[in-house]
């Protein structure tokens, strides 16, 4: 049994990628304290939702509440969890030290770090193991993932540095899709054209990116003609320093997913 604590964005994504990929409603123990989503949870997926005491006996416990929200909830779950309970925190800069510290040093704990294309089965998630996380645990915690997209196994220094890319890379590209479709509007083009245009250009770039295997620059090189359009558009992007602006955006979300873990 997998029980899901905290169906907000992330948590919810999760759920209905396992549940497009296999797994049953009867196999997913949800826990959300309003009672109006939880009700709506039950009619769309089918699930039963339970209070976290309850969802603290599954075999996997997954905890996808706010890190401001994770230490009440593991002071909460504590007394309540199952003797072979596996615990996986996708929580942004909650470390497995302060997961440990506050479930017990011999619970198996993952941290793992999801984004929301888990929603349609495209997610990219890294994990890393705690203490007491054995390689069975781990590759149980992959198992489960695998459900929702692709899986990595990361050192824990590294997982401030994920959630800076991966965790928070699906926003990145909603940002330039969103800066495109207001381009075209502004140029004079129809909404609902320069959407189409923009969702189809960027889902067929990374389809590329996915499937060519070639390294970006390369795929870049081939759109760029010489003294064309393209150019001429980097050219802009370069002189307005787009490549620092996104390295230090990235650095800002690594400091941040680092400051949470201190409270
Ligand atoms: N959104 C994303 O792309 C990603 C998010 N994450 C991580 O996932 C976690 C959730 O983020 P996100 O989904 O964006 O945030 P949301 O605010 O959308 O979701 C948090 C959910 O937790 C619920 N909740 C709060 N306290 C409890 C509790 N004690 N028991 C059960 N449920 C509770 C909230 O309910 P209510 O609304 O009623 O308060 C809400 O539904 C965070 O830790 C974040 O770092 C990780 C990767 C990507
Ligand atoms: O914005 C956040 O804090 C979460 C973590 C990664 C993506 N969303």
């Amino acid at each position: 049994m997998i029980a899901i604590i905290g169906a907000g964005k992330m948590g919810e994504a999760l759920l209905a990628g396992l549940l497009g990929t296999g797994h049953g409603p009867g196999d997913v123990l949800v826990t959300e304290p309003r009672a109006e989503h939880a009700a709506e949870l039950r009619e769309r997926y089918g699930v039963r939702t339970v209070p976290a005491a309850e969802a603290a006996g599954a075999d996997a416990l997954v905890l996808a509440v706010k890190p401001q929200d994770m230490v009440d909830l593991l002071d909460e779950l504590n007394p309540h969890l199952g003797a072979g309970t596996m615990v996986i925190s996708v929580a942004a800069g909650i470390t497995t030290a302060v997961l440990e510290k506050h479930l017990g040093d011999g619970v198996p704990v993952v941290r793992a770090m999801p984004n929301t294309p888990a929603l349609v089965g495209k997610g990219m998630t890294a994990v890393t193991g705690g203490r007491a996380a054995g390689a069975d645990h781990l590759e149980r915690a992959q198992e489960l993932l695998r459900a929702v997209g692709e899986v990595e196994v990361v050192a824990e220094r590294h997982m401030d540095t994920v959630t800076a890319i991966s965790g928070s890379g699906p926003a990145y590209f909603y940002f330039i899709a969103e800066t495109m479709v207001e381009a075209g509007v502004a140029m004079g083009m129809p909404r609902a054209t320069a959407q189409r245009l923009v969702r189809q250009t960027i889902s067929g770039a990374s389809a590329m990116l996915g499937e060519s295997g070639e390294h970006p620059v390369v795929l870049r090189e081939a759109v760029t003609s010489p003294g064309g359009t393209t150019a001429a558009a980097v050219r802009e992007l370069d002189r307005h320093g787009v490549r620092t602006a996104f390295t230090d955006a990235i650095e800002a979300a690594r400091d941040r997913s680092r400051a949470l873990s201190e409270g």
